[in-house]
């Protein structure tokens, strides 16, 4: 397992980074090494997000120091999204079938995760967000069909795309986390934009579905003072509460989105003007 630590920024010092700085801060990469856990740990509302790609045989879930429990969902939950090949995860023995885009909500208190492809010729990826929990839900899959769709933009504004809440209030319970998945159409471009802040929950965007000589534009910072960062495919970006969140990619894409904080309420943004952004 490698864990890596990010501390949270105060907005007036974004003001200062060069790109490199703001990569170090906020951009998460090389999720999947074979047969390895790879984690960040962010002290923004105590995220951990991270990848697990099981070749040679299974990769299970242990609790890093950094976390300090005995074990890694003793005072977590944990939302897991299959971005690879068909693939399995098994908690305390039950085995859950994750074909591609599929996800798992995996309760706190569970002990034993383990995570395992079908195929090591075409591995499963799991793409792994978590965040604390002082109560324990029901640990449920939910495959993109069980998700409450909802279709959102144009193509007149090259943002038409549908909207996947999977790990939401309306189909699975948790205690904070709540994640979704959001699919551009084909000559699309435009994520969450028009865009907002939610200064209540911060959130994780992972972008994946990104070909090889393609990238992703993600914006963030101040609505009066953004910058960018240049992303690959495969690659996470975390969005502190008083920052924007949205992007523009050289192809269309598909995300997944994670948010921890105060509600779960997923329409409580604040919407930015865009007269109003520098
Ligand atoms: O395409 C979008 O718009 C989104 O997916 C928005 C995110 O889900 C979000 O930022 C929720 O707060
Ligand atoms: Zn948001």
């Amino acid at each position: 397992m490698k864990i890596d630590v990010r501390y949270a920024s105060h907005p007036d010092d974004m003001r200062g980074y060069d790109t490199q700085t703001l990569r170090d801060r906020f951009l998460v990469s090389g999720l999947f090494r074979a047969d390895e856990t790879i984690l960040t740990y962010s002290h923004v509302d105590r995220f951990l997000v991270g990848g697990a790609m099981p070749v040679a045989g299974p990769v299970t879930l242990d609790s890093p120091k950094e976390i300090g429990t005995a074990t890694f969902l003793e005072r977590r939950e944990l939302g897991v999204f299959n971005v690879g090949g068909p693939g399995r995860v098994t908690v305390d023995g039950t085995v859950f079938a994750l074909e591609p885009r599929d996800a798992l909500y995996v309760a706190q208190g569970s002990v034993d995760v383990r995570f395992e492809s079908d195929n090591p010729a075409d591995p499963a990826k799991f793409y792994l967000a978590s965040t604390p929990a002082h109560a324990r839900f029901e640990t449920m899959k939910i495959s993109a069909s069980q998700a409450k769709q909802r279709p959102l933009g144009s193509q007149e504004t090259s943002n038409e795309r549908v909207i996947y809440q999977m790990i939401h209030p309306d189909v699975c319970r948790t205690a904070q986390l709540v994640m979704g998945m959001t699919m551009l159409k084909p000559g699309n471009m435009w994520n969450s934009m028009p865009c907002h802040t939610h200064e209540r929950r911060c959130e994780v965007y992972f972008y994946f579905d990104v070909p090889d000589d393609a990238r992703v534009f993600h914006f963030m910072g101040q609505p009066a003072e953004t910058r960018h960062i240049v992303m690959a495919n495969e690659e996470a970006v975390i969005s502190p509460s008083w920052s924007i969140h949205c992007g523009v990619g050289t192809h269309n894409y598909t995300f997944i989105w994670a948010m921890g904080g105060d509600n779960q309420t997923f329409d409580d943004m604040d919407a930015v003007p865009i007269s109003t952004m520098r």
